[in-house]
């Protein structure tokens, strides 16, 4: 069996040969059909100037022809072969070229079916921008949303479609099913009749197709009204394509021959939605999205449920509450200007944000090269090119196996699909109802029962420590929640795994990441949700949060380290669930300089907190002020995306790559390994004491206002200053010799003289003093306004409910919470911090008299 990238080296990556003896001989698909050699095919294309036609005719013979076995591997290989077609065809004048068209539909199928839902819907913007007068690709846009249980999308799009092609019946029509609340947009009778194909290119059109080849009769099925934009100039445009109609996909010929263009090129090209496009034929979707795929857009999930037990349900995935950015207040303005901003330069689709340049979102820490403060630099791994890319965002499907393998989905009967639907605030999106997916419910926590209750039993709540090994499912759409579409979704609200948290506001942005702090309506308590978009990450950063996730998970049971109560990962995106801290340690050093007697307190605690990391055997990696967390007065650490496990039998571990943040980059780490001066080789050994230089930096930072190399802004120097024993760290007087020392011990080069935490732990400065009593607390940063915002949003969603008062007792409580013990003045103390418990102000002006007065 061919590999795939070899396979594709072989076919695809092959350079125009002037001399090749087929150049220029070929004329015809007839000649052409009969070349098995890829080499030569390639040459022909282009010799004929990458017409869309040829193309899909080649992609066509390649799907059935390419000798891969494997589903998976094959729909990789058509990935490929889609998005050379797609970089090497010209947009300009084919923007009503009924092959390229399909070309992108396909595309978008194929990354579907491969879990990149983000990419399908991408190069549907794309489509859809670019082939404005073809109304299937608007009509598979949509109805993909639809699929994806966005129904108010799909009218949207559908409306457009509608201003630009008015007399397409078939946007009214599809228009009215949507708004039925149907599961398809084009009638599933209409799919069934099976007409003939018409030619799209001339140099097609020329050959008679013996039937032999594959070609089903078919017959005319409706005359598609004619969008007045059509640009009768392309063989394949909009017009000529009217008068084409739905055909049906052949089998593959028996003698293995390419089929006819008509048959298996142009043959895919529909006048409407309604079609099947062949890559799904090998798809490993369920048979609801087989069904759904022959009966309507022809777009389905990518699917890892068996495809035979699943009924035929109208089984919707909740549409998420947050989108990339993390918000969602109008889906349809952000789409807007990305149809936008692709019409101004249509272009291959190579230059798209999602496809080549996703490397570009990598975080900070992995590649991104800033000079900023705490964001400091990494050195960049190298992209990973699109194959590879594919690939990953495909492994993000397959979890880890063993302990984190989720169950089997749970199936609904028929009876409990006739039950009524339930407000999408009552249903998770999770995966799986598997009460062990879950490490701990937020406390208080009461898991409302799903629509599919008598099949599925309310998650239990267990205590984090007793958990049993979280199970995981391939996180691809197995169990989808039913969302009722009849009530609107709240875009302050997020949904995990059946729990409804009200957005209070963002506190904080990772590389791809964002964290919000939300009320968890039930328990009336805090939480902090971290979101990571993953349609939008590639393999590296996906692996980091679900690094995180592990690491965090076997530490849930340390004081120091952040909680983490709950989790949902899916194809799209990861929650975490975390316990909500006051304020991160750089944004507390931004605004507060930390007074020399306070020092020992943050000292002591970072070394608290890393220890425990060391003694599980684990290096962070990436210590810096940013990723430690005042937590009701402690700090805590957070942020383990690339923290590494050491093996048990040794006592380091190997990267390939660097990672973290420059300022508080160990030597080693930059160089190589051990310490000593590097080869330049990309494989470093690193342990333990690299987190201690970072701890240095930290603490010279505490002590000075500015990292060790801070104020050397060229990258590469820095490289070199952070490496080089003769570059000397300036180390002024404090007036404090034991903490000079400290901080001295902390950044030495040589790793072997480098203190380990339990060294520093020991060290006079910590062991011989005492932290004063009352230990620096900075207060939860909640502003006047962001209360009000939160309280209003209470009051407009609970209108006068008695709840209202209820979350403003928990708010209230929270913030009392957070403010005691704290140093800081009167002044700077929160206006709900002087509520006594009957709601009375001690102000005037509080912003919770509205829910008191009730
Ligand atoms: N549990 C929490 N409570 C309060 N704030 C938090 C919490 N977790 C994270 N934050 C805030 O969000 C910021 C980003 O979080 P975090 O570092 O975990 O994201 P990330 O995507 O891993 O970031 P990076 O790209 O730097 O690795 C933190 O610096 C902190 O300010």
């Amino acid at each position: 069996m061919m590999t795939t990238s070899s396979a594709l080296d072989d076919c695809l990556d092959t350079s125009h040969n002037e001399n090749s003896s087929t150049t220029g001989t070929l004329t015809s698909w007839a000649r052409l059909a009969n070349i098995t050699d890829h080499k030569s095919w390639m040459n022909e294309i282009q010799h004929n100037g990458h017409k869309p036609d040829d193309w899909l005719f080649y992609l066509n013979y390649i799907e059935d022809n390419c000798g891969v076995q494997n589903q998976h591997e094959k729909l990789l290989y058509m990935d490929q072969a889609y998005r050379k077609a797609r970089e090497n065809i010209p947009m300009e004048n084919n923007q009503t070229n009924q092959a390229l068209a399909t070309i992108f539909l396909n595309s978008a199928q194929v990354k579907l079916n491969l879990g990149s839902q983000g990419k399908a819907r991408y190069l549907l913007r794309y489509a859809r921008a670019n082939f404005k007068c073809i109304p299937r690709v608007h009509l598979a846009a949509a109805q993909f949303e639809l699929d994806q249980g966005d129904k108010a999308k799909c009218i949207s799009i559908l409306e457009k479609a509608n201003a630009i092609c008015p007399n397409e019946r078939k946007f009214s029509v599809a228009l009215q099913r949507a708004r039925a609340g149907l599961e398809t947009l084009v009638d599933r009778k209409e799919t069934e009749v099976i007409t003939g194909p018409k030619p799209v290119s001339e140099s097609v059109s020329k050959l008679a197709l013996p039937e032999s080849l594959g070609v089903v009769q078919q017959k005319q099925q409706e005359t598609d009204t004619q969008c007045s934009q059509t640009d009768s100039s392309q063989g394949g445009g909009f017009k000529h394509a009217s008068n084409s109609a739905f055909t049906r996909v052949p089998s593959i010929n028996g003698d293995g021959a390419p089929p006819g263009p008509s048959a298996h090129g142009v043959g895919h090209i529909q006048s409407t939605p309604v079609q099947r496009i062949r890559t799904g034929q090998y798809s490993t979707g369920s048979a609801l999205s087989i069904d759904r795929l022959n009966s309507a857009s022809g777009f389905k999930r990518p699917g890892s449920c068996s495809r035979t037990t699943r009924p035929p349900q109208r089984v919707m995935r909740q549409k998420l509450v947050l989108k990339k950015g993390g918000t969602s207040e109008d889906d349809d303005e952000d789409e807007e200007e990305d149809i936008g901003s692709l019409e101004n330069g249509v272009k291959p689709l190579e230059t798209s944000p999602t496809e080549s340049s996703v490397q570009s979102q990598v975080p900070a820490h992995l590649s991104v090269i800033t000079e900023d403060g705490d964001s400091g630099i990494a050195v960049a791994t190298p992209p990973t090119d699109d194959l590879k890319e594919t690939a990953a965002s495909n492994s993000k499907f397959s979890f880890p196996a063993g302990p984190e393998r989720l169950t089997e989905p749970k199936r609904m009967d028929s009876k409990e699909l006739e039950k009524p639907q339930i407000p999408p605030q009552q249903v998770g999106q999770d995966q799986t109802d598997n009460p062990s997916t879950s490490l701990s419910r937020p406390p208080g926590h009461v898991d409302v029962p799903l629509q599919m209750a008598s099949s599925v039993p309310p998650s239990v709540q267990l205590p984090l420590q007793s958990q049993p090994p979280v199970q995981s499912q391939p996180p691809v759409m197995c169990k989808q929640p039913v969302v009722s579409h009849s009530v609107p979704e709240r875009k302050d609200q997020i949904h995990i795994k059946g729990v409804t948290y009200t957005i209070i506001k963002v506190i904080g942005k990772g590389g791809s990441s964002k964290v919000y702090q939300v009320l968890h309506e039930d328990s009336k308590k805090i939480f902090a949700v971290k979101y990571v978009d993953l349609e939008c990450s590639d393999h590296q950063i996906v692996q980091s949060y679900k690094n995180e996730i592990t690491v965090l998970r076997r530490l849930q049971n340390k004081e120091p380290i952040i909680k983490l109560y709950d989790f949902e990962i899916t194809p799209s995106h990861i929650y975490l669930v975390m316990e909500c801290g006051s304020i991160d340690l750089a944004s507390f050093l931004r605004k507060k300089r930390v007074v020399k007697d306070d020092i020992l307190f943050y000292w002591r605690q970072m070394l608290t907190a890393v220890q425990c990391i060391h003694d599980e055997g684990i290096i962070h990696r990436d210590l810096k002020p940013a990723n430690f967390l005042f937590v009701e007065g402690s700090l805590k650490l957070i942020d383990f995306g690339i923290a590494n496990a050491i093996q048990s039998d040794k006592t380091s571990v190997t990267r390939e790559s660097q990672v973290g943040t420059l300022n508080y980059m160990s030597p080693e780490t930059i160089q190589g390994s051990d310490g000593s001066q590097g080869n330049g080789s990309s494989n470093m050994k690193i342990n333990c004491k690299s987190d201690v230089w970072s701890l240095g930096c930290i603490l010279y930072y505490i002590i000075y206002g500015k990292t060790p190399f801070q104020s050397i802004t060229n990258t590469m120097m820095k490289l070199q200053a952070i490496c080089n024993k003769d570059y000397q760290i300036h180390f002024p007087d404090v007036g404090d010799p034991l903490l000079t020392d400290v901080v001295k011990s902390c950044l030495v080069r040589d790793v072997r003289k480098r203190p380990s935490i339990k060294d520093l732990l020991s060290h006079p400065y910590v062991s011989s003093r005492n932290v004063s009593k009352e230990s620096p607390k900075p207060v939860a940063t909640m502003n006047d306004s962001e209360v009000m915002n939160l309280m209003s949003k209470l009051n407009t969603n609970h209108s006068s409910s008695p709840r209202s008062l209820e979350l403003a007792m928990a708010l209230q409580k929270y913030l009392g919470s957070h403010s005691d013990g704290h140093r800081q003045g009167k002044e700077n103390r929160h206006p709900l911090q002087d509520v006594n418990t009957n709601g009375q102000s001690h102000k005037g002006n509080n912003p919770m008299s509205m829910f008191f007065s009730d």
